[in-house]
């Protein structure tokens, strides 16, 4: 499949436990053309997964809508693949037997040797295909994962801090394998990450999620301020008062959204983008210093 756009709509998500809901994400609009890859950033539990999740249909929005290739998620999405932060790979299988696993059913033998060749070549783990998942380190298992999400072709490559559980070389290496596989596959791309130098050097652009300023407590005192100017107004009705655009209180939405400039892959040293580290990590309550201005 080639890449697919994918876009949200006024999306929000309630989830019930222990008796009480919880409104997690709210008012999510966004557009995602194909081929582009987009990074979701924010802090701690504000929502990231879950909007992934959303987009898999893997969870099912409370309000909104989400389209893939235009047409709307209901349940899990063929069009999607998902690699997460650990690789979930089958123990008992070779890493090319979980790499076949990712193929569509119905796929001739023939056919399941090539591509399980082909992807495990292009994620370098063409020798080690007869290996089970721990005989390998870490990086490779993911690797192994990747190959697996990529093998099925997917309109949409979902990645859930999938390098988050690796050394910071290993990090940095699958970060540029995943540049060129994206690049030579041309997938739409989502991925969420704690690591603000991850997004800038792979995404084109970062998605920063937050609580909203504006909680329901504001719009309810904005609405008797209305009220107060136009007693005939909401006259009696309380629900008059919640109706609206109300982002409810800790529910998280887009901040912002920053154009990361330049063309992938980029140069991790670049001067632009250090800056905009800085901006993107204020953004998320850690003060740095300026960068140097870059030397001749
Ligand atoms: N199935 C569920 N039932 C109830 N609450 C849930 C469920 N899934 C997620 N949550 C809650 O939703 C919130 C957002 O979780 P989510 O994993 O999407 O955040 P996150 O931004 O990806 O977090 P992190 O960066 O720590 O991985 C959390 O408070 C979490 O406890």
């Amino acid at each position: 499949m080639s890449a697919v756009p994918l876009r949200l709509d006024g999306v929000g998500k309630v989830f019930s436990a222990g008796g009480r809901q919880r409104a997690v994400l709210a008012d999510v609009d966004l557009s995602v053309a194909a081929g582009e890859v987009v990074a979701l950033l924010g802090p701690s539990g504000c929502g990231k997964s879950t909007l992934l999740r959303l987009v898999g249909g893997l969870e099912t929005a409370s309000s909104g809508s989400v389209r893939v290739d235009g047409r709307e998620v209901r349940g899990i999405e063929a069009r999607c693949a998902v690699v997460f932060q650990e690789p979930r790979l089958l123990p008992w299988r070779s890493i090319e037997r979980n790499v076949a696993f990712g193929l569509p059913r119905g796929t001739s033998r023939e056919r399941t040797r090539t591509e399980v060749k082909h992807w495990l070549s292009v994620v370098g783990l063409a020798e080690f295909g007869r290996y089970r998942p721990r005989q390998v380190s870490g990086g490779m298992a993911q690797r192994a994962a990747l190959a697996r999400a990529l093998a099925r072709r997917p309109g949409v490559l979902l990645l859930d801090e999938p390098f988050a559980a690796l050394d910071a070389l290993t990090r940095l290496r699958m970060q540029d394998l995943l540049a060129e596989v994206q690049q030579a596959a041309g997938t739409t791309v989502l991925l969420v990450t704690h690591d603000v130098d991850e997004a800038l050097h792979l995404a084109d652009r970062v998605v920063l999620l937050g609580t909203s300023e504006r909680t329901r407590e504001d719009a309810v005192e904005d609405a008797d301020e209305r009220t107060r100017e136009d007693p005939g107004r909401n006259a009696g009705d309380d629900a008059g008062k919640r109706t609206g655009n109300i982002t409810p209180p800790g529910a998280a939405t887009i901040r912002s959204i920053v154009e990361v400039p330049g063309i992938r892959p980029r140069d991790r040293g670049d001067a632009e983008l250090a800056a905009l580290r800085v901006h993107l990590l204020a953004e998320l309550g850690v003060h740095t210093p300026a960068p140097a201005a870059a030397h001749p």
